[in-house]
């Protein structure tokens, strides 16, 4: 592993404060790269996970926000995190959401019109509830910024791109694709050599599953990507207009997540059935998000010929193919890696610099 640059202490008012909530992988993957040059104008004044926080003494390094977290006794409450950011003198104040947390998502437009900056990696407001997602449009009318680039295609240039086309006039007419970096991984690699619940476990060690995986294994975490993509481009869908396939056998569906993770082999044999049923057709398994031009949605596990743009992905790659008003003969396609903490740290860390 290469050697982490630590950026200079700044002294002075720093450009921008931020708090993180959220210290999993892409937390610890965020304060890694705060650590560095390119964070020099930011100044990190406090940190929380889902038990504790920590408002950080002046000129503490972002490295060690894990250790004085650890050694806290702050229980949680926002309101000394938000205190911090208001003490610290900075221009930009800002919230960095890392969590998978739909409180702390119901709190976004809150803190954008209390005049907080928002970055996150949590799709919780703009793929959950189409209250939450018109909320947001509200709140971001005070002007302060919602960085979102994270929470779709973990920071590939997929809702920048839209937003352009839109302001230029183009529209979005059909949507197709992988929009999930652990679930490409895994149907790329699985071949039923091995079991499915062993490179899920892989996924997970990995760093490309949700919190509790069988938000990507539902197909909710896709979908969710789907509706942000979606309200972005103008249609105003709202979650349960989503037809959903659930790879979750229904038994592992109301247990806690330790007893799922428990379980997992449960797995194996219904999807070693769809495996060989489709290498009986001759086709590939992917779990596709589709969108077309009268709003319908689907996300789901489609059997698709060998020369399908999906079956030729590898690694955790993603797939959003936009057929638009201009891009009509043939989609635009944007593609690259969708999951993993350093590349959707880099995403936040995109957001937070572009405030
Ligand atoms: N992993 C990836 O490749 C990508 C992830 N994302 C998104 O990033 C987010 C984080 O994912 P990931 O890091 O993998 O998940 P982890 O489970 O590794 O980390 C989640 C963190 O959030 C903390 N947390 C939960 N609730 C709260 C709360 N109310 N206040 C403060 N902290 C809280 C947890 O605390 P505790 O440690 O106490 O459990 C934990 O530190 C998710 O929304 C995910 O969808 C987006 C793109 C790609
Ligand atoms: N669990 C997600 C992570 C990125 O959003 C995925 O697998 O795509």
């Amino acid at each position: 592993m290469s050697a982490v640059a630590f950026a200079p202490r700044v002294d002075t008012a720093p450009r921008s404060a931020l708090v993180l909530l959220g210290t999993g992988v892409v937390g610890r993957a965020l304060l890694t790269l705060l650590g560095t040059p390119a964070a020099a104008s930011l100044r990190l004044v406090g940190a929380a996970n889902s038990r504790r926080q920590h408002v950080l003494p002046d000129g503490a390094l972002p490295g060690d926000a894990v250790e004085h977290l650890a050694r806290s006794h702050e229980g949680r409450d926002n309101g000394p995190l938000l205190a911090a950011l208001d003490a610290a003198g900075a221009t930009h104040k800002i919230v960095v959401d890392a969590t998978a947390c739909t409180i702390e998502a119901g709190r976004h437009a809150d803190w954008l019109a209390a005049g907080y900056h928002v970055v996150t990696a949590n799709k919780a407001l703009a793929g959950g509830q189409l209250a939450g997602w018109r909320a947001l449009q509200k709140a971001l009318a005070h002007g302060a910024v919602y960085g979102d680039a994270a929470t779709v295609g973990a920071g590939l240039p997929v809702l920048s791109t839209l937003r352009r086309l839109r302001q230029c006039g183009d529209s979005l007419l059909t949507l197709e694709g992988v929009f999930s970096g652990s679930l490409s991984w895994l149907f790329n690699q699985y071949d039923g050599s091995r079991p499915f619940s062993a490179l899920l476990r892989d996924a997970r060690r990995l760093g490309f599953t949700e919190p509790d995986p069988r938000s990507d294994l539902s197909g909710e975490d896709v979908a969710r990507k789907l509706l942000i993509i979606a309200r972005h481009a103008g249609f105003a869908l709202g979650s349960d207009e989503v037809e959903v396939e659930s790879l979750v056998p229904e038994a592992l569906r109301g247990v806690d997540t330790q007893t799922f993770l428990d379980r997992l082999e449960e797995l194996d044999e219904p999807l070693r059935a769809r495996h060989a049923q489709a290498k009986a057709n001759g086709k590939r398994l992917r779990y596709l998000a589709r969108l077309n031009q009268r709003g319908r949605a689907r996300v789901g596990l489609v059997e698709v010929d060998a020369d399908h743009p999906a079956a030729r992905l590898s690694g955790t790659d993603n797939q959003f193919a936009l057929t638009t008003t201009r891009y009509h003969a043939t989609p635009l396609v944007i593609q690259g890696p969708g999951a993993g903490p350093e590349i959707t740290a880099q995403a936040l860390l995109g957001d937070i610099l572009a405030v």
